[in-house]
């Protein structure tokens, strides 16, 4: 793993932030940053292009968000709790444990700041591993402490997509889902496969383990383990417009496909454990 200025897809996003570059077989590449944990960029071997959208008008600064790669949401997701959206993990410094050529291991851990807001012992370990075709990140919660807490996560994907209105999502017809843009009403997707266009937010409780992802000659299969639910989130036009940090146009070349636990909080009892990633596999 190496210190990079550009990431493979040539953007420069580590002369805001400082990246480290995982190097699979066959040329696959990933990069990722410490803040948050988060990966920003993932060239598959043969395929050559960027996998993962990250918007151009992102903010790197301390205690900011990085709008797209794939963000690690915990303790609690979205507005659903008194901490800050989508929590705290996002915004935070990690640790880097370990490093090889394609994988590697960060560490996030309760420290003053994360008390003052949400007071409970814990670590995070995120590990990340690049193969020819696929990338995994997987995430592990711990309580070290002496109490237990209830939280809730998910690995909110960021996938680049060339054009969203001819992306089909497969996997989800049939399903229920809520729909976050009604109140989270309850409602039933009849279609096989998802389109998209307008603004589009939605959990889909205890969702399939496998989603694909059709864009064009682009396939992704996104496989998810641990984790119960599926939220699929593009903000269509009018939401983005709105979003200071989303580059003009950004919502036609993204899809958020979130591996999430967002339905049912999981409750760690002192010295427990739990634990969910998700794997993208490129299949063109
Ligand atoms: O703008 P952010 O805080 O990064 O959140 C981005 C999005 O995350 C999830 O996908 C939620 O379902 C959406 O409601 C939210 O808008």
């Amino acid at each position: 793993m190496t210190q990079e200025n550009l990431t493979s897809s040539g953007r420069d996003e580590s002369k805001r932030t400082p990246t480290l570059r995982l190097e699979g077989p066959q040329g696959a590449q990933a990069t990722f940053g410490l803040h948050g944990a988060q990966l920003l960029s993932w060239t598959p071997s043969a395929c050559a292009t960027e996998r993962l959208f990250l918007s151009g008008a992102s903010r790197y600064g301390d205690g900011q968000s990085i709008r797209g790669g794939i963000p690690v949401i915990f303790p609690q997701f979205a507005n659903r709790g008194p901490l800050p959206k989508h929590g705290l993990a996002r915004t935070r410094s990690w640790t880097l444990l370990g490093q090889a050529p394609a994988c590697a291991r960060l560490e996030l851990r309760d420290d003053a700041h994360t008390r003052a807001m949400w007071p409970q012992a814990f670590r995070l370990l995120l590990d990340v591993a690049l193969s020819e075709r696929a990338l995994t990140v997987s995430l592990r919660v711990e309580n070290p402490g002496h109490s237990a807490f209830e939280f809730t996560a998910a690995l909110h994907t960021y996938l680049r997509v060339a054009d969203i209105a001819q992306v089909r999502l497969h996997g989800l017809g049939g399903g229920y889902y809520l729909d976050a843009t009604r109140d989270f009403a309850a409602c039933r997707q009849d279609e096989a496969e998802l389109r998209f266009g307008a603004e589009l937010d939605r959990v889909y409780p205890d969702a399939p383990r496998e989603l694909r992802v059709d864009d064009g000659p682009c396939r992704t299969l996104v496989h998810s383990d641990g984790f119960a639910d599926a939220v699929i989130w593009n903000p269509g036009a009018t939401k983005a417009a709105a979003l200071d940090d989303m580059e003009p146009g950004g919502e036609r070349r993204m899809l958020c496909v979130e591996a999430a636990q967002a339905q049912r909080a999981i409750r760690l009892a002192p010295g427990e454990h739990w634990q969910g990633s998700q794997t993208l596999i490129a299949t063109d």
